[in-house]
């Protein structure tokens, strides 16, 4: 008997921490074949096997050609910039790829694009691909509802110091699913860092810190602040390889979807 069909994956910013951590991934799951390895313009990777850095040859070399990089591709699989992102998947959907994407960072405006592009070929979009991030969601949800009249609400979370971004793409996700919860509108309720006299906090506002340091791989806490309690519920990664896992079961799930926005509570069956 046979097992199950291979999956062909194409990894974009292949010499990035996340790049290197799929290619890893994708070479230790028994179902999965590296197909192809994009980096972004200019990068020293360019022209060197996939898989230099674990110090063995998979055939396949980092290249800038999207085309190229897609060819022998089923699905794409993109940690790397917004602007890269979108570059990459008008070239998925010019080859009918699939894509799993978890850069963070994107405007309304490029999110929209996105959601363009899901009419035409399958997307999974997720600022973080952890299971353990993905129930956190929905305890968030429950949390929110319970605690709607009396409790602040404060979102903290603490990265590395190479992160571009703030707050955190999950952070925003939290906080989207809070407001939701709450009925509020998170555009108009977020607090982004304080400052001098802010005068006394507003219960209505959703607060966000960010704090940046070393290597720290991810760590989100959620803080309901009530008179004489508070509930924190916290998620850390101890290590990207849980992204990288949470991906391949993104591109496993959108095997048979021939189009459409799919997010990570769809692939976990927590929709
Ligand atoms: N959804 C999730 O679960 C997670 C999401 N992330 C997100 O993934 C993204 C990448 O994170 P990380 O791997 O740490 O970042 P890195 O900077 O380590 O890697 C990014 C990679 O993308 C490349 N790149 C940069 N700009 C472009 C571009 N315009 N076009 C194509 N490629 C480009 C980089 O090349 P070069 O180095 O040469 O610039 C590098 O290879 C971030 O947005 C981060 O927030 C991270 C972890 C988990
Ligand atoms: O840049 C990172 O590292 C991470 N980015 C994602 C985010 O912005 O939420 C997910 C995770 O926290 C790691």
């Amino acid at each position: 008997m046979s097992g199950s069909p291979t999956l062909k994956v194409a990894i974009a910013g292949a010499s990035g921490r996340m790049g290197r951590m799929l290619i890893e991934a994708v070479q230790a799951a028994d179902d999965c074949v590296l197909a192809g390895a994009l980096d972004v313009p200019g990068s020293p990777a360019l022209g060197h096997d996939a898989t230099a850095f674990l110090g063995r040859a998979s055939g396949v070399a980092i290249t800038a050609d999207l085309g190229a990089g897609l060819a022998g591709a089923e699905v794409l699989i993109d940690f790397t910039r917004p602007e890269g992102t979108l570059a990459h998947l008008a070239a998925c959907r010019d080859h009918g790829v699939r894509a799993v994407i978890g850069t963070t960072g994107f405007t309304d405006e490029q999110k929209a694009e996105i959601a363009e592009h899901a009419r035409h070929i399958p997307i999974v979009l997720a600022p973080n691909m952890s299971v353990g991030v993905n129930v956190v969601l929905k305890l968030l949800d429950m949390a929110a509802r319970a605690l709607s009249e009396g409790y602040d609400i404060e979102i903290i979370e603490a990265h590395h110091r190479h992160k571009v971004d703030a707050p955190s793409g999950t952070a925003l996700k939290m906080g989207e699913v809070v407001a939701n919860a709450l009925g509020r509108d998170l555009k108009a309720c977020a607090v982004y860092g304080r400052e001098g006299v802010t005068g006394e906090r507003d219960p209505s506002t959703i607060g966000f810190a960010t704090v940046r340091g070393g290597d720290i791989v991810g760590d989100h806490t959620v803080l309901f602040a009530g008179t004489g309690e508070r509930i924190e519920i916290t998620h850390k990664s101890a290590s990207r390889v849980t992204y990288a896992q949470g991906s391949l079961r993104a591109a496993r799930f959108l095997a048979d979807k021939p189009h459409g926005l799919f997010g990570m509570d769809d692939v976990l069956g927590l929709a």
